[in-house]
């Protein structure tokens, strides 16, 4: 049916049901359809020039805008929280007050740790806007391989994209700007700065998002429900088990086919990940297999 699906970086629970729920999207149709994804390391790859592909935080963080001593202060936050982030041994109730730490000073809360205390230290260094775009150009980030078909196949046939980041939105944004792919079908729904009117960041905006708390249930009062309410067929990309739960809280939802990218500490987590998603990406950098369904979800045959 799709011959991408006997490549051997995939692994499937159960390819029968894979395939009846491709064909049932496809014979529903591209108006009916919407595709969720993560950003980092799933719209990103996860290792580039031999290194580990920057999050957005790490773009940030790693960039001529953090003074040395705040980078060792990050950097100790990111060897103390990413091994909970994908340990398989603790469950996501575990995780859930850990992983907030890691952000900023508004979302302060037991609830707050990893994000508070990155988002703490970043709104130490007075970070400009207006530099923001020097720091993308300047970083190590690309998009994984092959994923100018997957954005132009979705906006030529105007499939919406909701690109669903713990990470920070302006920092995203400007990678896929600067990718040339942001276009009018693509939604980002993520963490934003908040500037003041010197173009200095004083804050981020509105209700935290980590890894643990993707729900586009979440979105329901915003404008993107509107333009998505129609399209009960999801297909969703995420690269961890927190993004499994992208999708609940969707109205009259018909099919879902949850892809996701193993790419760290495999043998241990291709258990879990092959409980949850439909197919298992095992240290793939490219969007072959995604484009492959997405271009099969769009024929008429
Ligand atoms: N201080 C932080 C917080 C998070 N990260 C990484 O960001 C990623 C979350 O973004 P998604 O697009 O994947 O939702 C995740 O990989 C975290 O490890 C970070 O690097 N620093």
């Amino acid at each position: 049916m799709i011959p991408e699906l006997s490549n051997p970086s995939v692994f499937m629970r159960d390819r029968q049901r894979v395939e009846e729920i491709i064909k049932a999207m496809q014979i529903a149709g591209t108006n009916t359809i919407q595709v969720i994804s993560d950003f980092d390391h799933t719209l990103t790859p996860f290792a580039c020039n031999g290194k580990r592909c920057p999050s957005c935080h790490k773009i940030l963080e790693s960039s001529k805008l953090i003074s040395e001593d705040c980078k060792v202060q990050l950097k100790n936050l990111l060897d103390t929280y990413y091994p909970i982030e994908i340990d398989s041994n603790r469950t996501v109730e575990e995780k859930l007050p850990l992983m907030v730490e890691c952000g900023s000073v508004v979302h302060v809360g037991l609830q707050t740790r990893r994000w508070t205390k990155a988002h703490t230290l970043l709104l130490q260094q007075r970070i400009r806007k207006d530099m923001l775009q020097v720091v993308v150009k300047e970083s190590d980030v690309i998009l994984r391989e092959n994923y100018q078909l997957f954005f132009t196949h979705l906006q030529e046939h105007n499939i919406p994209l909701l690109i669903f980041s713990a990470g920070i939105g302006d920092v995203l944004e400007e990678v896929i700007g600067q990718a040339g792919v942001f276009s009018p079908n693509v939604k980002v729904f993520s963490n934003y700065m908040d500037f003041d009117e010197a173009g200095i960041l004083k804050a981020f905006k509105g209700e935290l998002i980590h890894t643990y708390n993707k729900r586009e249930g979440a979105l329901l009062n915003t404008g993107h429900f509107q333009d998505i309410k129609s399209r009960h067929n999801i297909l969703l990309l995420g690269d961890s088990l927190g993004d499994l739960s992208m999708a609940d809280g969707v109205h009259n939802l018909e099919n879902i086919l949850k892809i996701g990218f193993l790419n760290d500490k495999v043998e241990e987590r291709k258990p879990s990940y092959m409980q949850g998603y439909d197919i298992v990406l095992v240290q793939d950098e490219t969007m072959d297999v995604p484009n492959a369904i997405l271009l099969y979800l769009t024929s008429t045959k």
